[in-house]
């Protein structure tokens, strides 16, 4: 395994050290479940490729998830021939002229090798998204997972009518979300624009829980770079802990791989402060523009070689956002450049992720394909305004036998 004193000089700034304290957030707590719980979801035991379906683990598979794991089996099969990229993303490095730390050198090795990625069997990729939607997790590994999915939220509110009253109120909701109930865990941040980073901070102070900001001209990113590297300034400056960028998608969608390449990394630069520590930078792609599945798989090496920390599906404020089968691929992607760089990124699903069903089957994906290394808000989370209250409302059913009246949550 690659570790920080082996990877070759270039590609260290990609890793992230691990004396970083904004890396060190809050863990789950065990209150909810416990240690039982924690058992029932290791039980899967690490992930070890595309093709490891056993049905154990989180939980009893249903009928119809039975019926559909002997079809994405032999899907799962052809997949893995393609998704596999120890030797493949070697060949396309290779291809493109050189190693990983090569591929960045100019806009055509760059383009070599983005394009030297396999194609995504678009059919296998689906099936196997759907199917992972199909597992039942029950009792205790519900609870577990259900604290856990509210551990990895980054509770979102971005409006044009966003006030300073309602950043607070959602603040003082990500810090304590069932004032019934202290045992509920907080959210992992609460993601605001700009303006609203220091009433954030100021509403969090001494909580843990981080600030995120979106920037470079969110949503549309239509804006002069050096109109996003200050947006992304001033956030930092205001006390961001990480900062949400949206890529340039009409370079990406043009080829302009490159000056896409160099946005990423001026943003990164960016993100840095003056005492040496630097925000953590998640890197949007709007996968509902980018066409085709190929794209996102290209989005995904491309922002991770330029330094994202984590790489974020979408912006919520497009007509299509999130969704199981480009979750699927993104993790495939950070589980394949973690193998072939030892160097770990996060993924961030946002957008239209509102139920409780929804997030458990982005847990079982999330456990399905990498295992316990990214289940934690570390290395996932999720972008939304709305999953929180259902959460919360599967919680206390869990825990009280019955739903709550609709007066249980604040309407946000
Ligand atoms: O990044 C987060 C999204 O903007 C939230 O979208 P949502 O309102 O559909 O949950």
């Amino acid at each position: 395994m690659t570790t920080y004193q082996t990877l070759p000089a270039e590609l260290r700034p990609l890793l992230p050290s691990p004396e970083d304290p904004a890396r060190v957030t809050h863990e789950v707590p065990e209150t909810h479940g416990g240690a039982e719980a924690r058992e029932a979801w290791s039980r899967a035991g690490p992930a070890s490729g595309p093709g490891r379906r056993t049905g154990r683990g989180l939980g009893p598979v249903s009928k119809a998830g039975r019926k559909g794991l002997a079809l994405a089996d032999d899907y799962a099969r052809r997949y893995a021939g393609l998704v596999t990229m120890s030797t493949v993303a070697a060949q396309a490095s290779s291809a493109a002229g050189g190693g990983l730390s090569d591929v960045a050198s100019s806009e055509a090795s760059l383009r070599r090798f983005l394009h030297g990625l396999p194609g995504v069997d678009a059919v296998g990729l689906e099936a196997r998204a759907a199917t992972l939607g199909t597992r039942s997790i029950k009792t205790t590994a519900k609870a577990y997972a259900i604290d856990l999915a509210i551990s990895m939220i980054d509770l979102t509110t971005l409006e044009g009518a966003d006030t300073v009253g309602k950043v607070r109120a959602l603040c003082t909701k990500g810090r304590n979300p069932d004032p019934t109930d202290p045992t509920t865990p907080r959210v992992a941040a609460i993601c605001v624009y700009p303006d609203m980073v220091a009433t954030a901070k100021a509403a969090l102070n001494g909580t843990g829980i981080q600030v995120a900001s979106v920037a470079t001209a969110f949503p549309a990113g239509r804006a002069s770079l050096p109109v996003k590297l200050a947006d992304t300034a001033d956030a930092v400056a205001a006390g961001a802990d990480e900062i949400d960028m949206v890529i340039d998608r009409g370079a990406f969608l043009s080829g302009h791989y490159l000056s896409v390449f160099e946005e990423i990394t001026a943003v990164k630069e960016a993100c840095k402060r003056p005492d040496g520590t630097a925000a953590h930078l998640k890197v949007i792609f709007e996968t509902g523009e980018l066409q085709t599945y190929d794209n996102v798989r290209r989005a995904s090496w491309l922002a991770m070689l330029a330094g994202a920390d984590f790489i974020k599906t979408s912006t919520g404020k497009v007509a299509v956002n999130a969704t199981p089968p480009v979750t699927l691929l993104m993790l495939e992607a950070v589980r394949d450049f973690k193998e072939q760089t030892g160097v770990q990124v996060g993924v961030k699903p946002a957008g239209g992720i509102k139920t409780t069903k929804d997030a458990m089957k982005y847990l079982v994906m999330v456990n399905e394909t990498l295992g316990d290394d990214w289940l934690s808000p570390h290395w996932f989370r999720f972008g939304a305004s709305s999953l929180l209250n259902d959460l919360l409302m599967q919680r206390q059913k869990l825990t009280t036998g019955r739903y709550s009246g609709p007066d249980y949550v604040t309407v946000d």
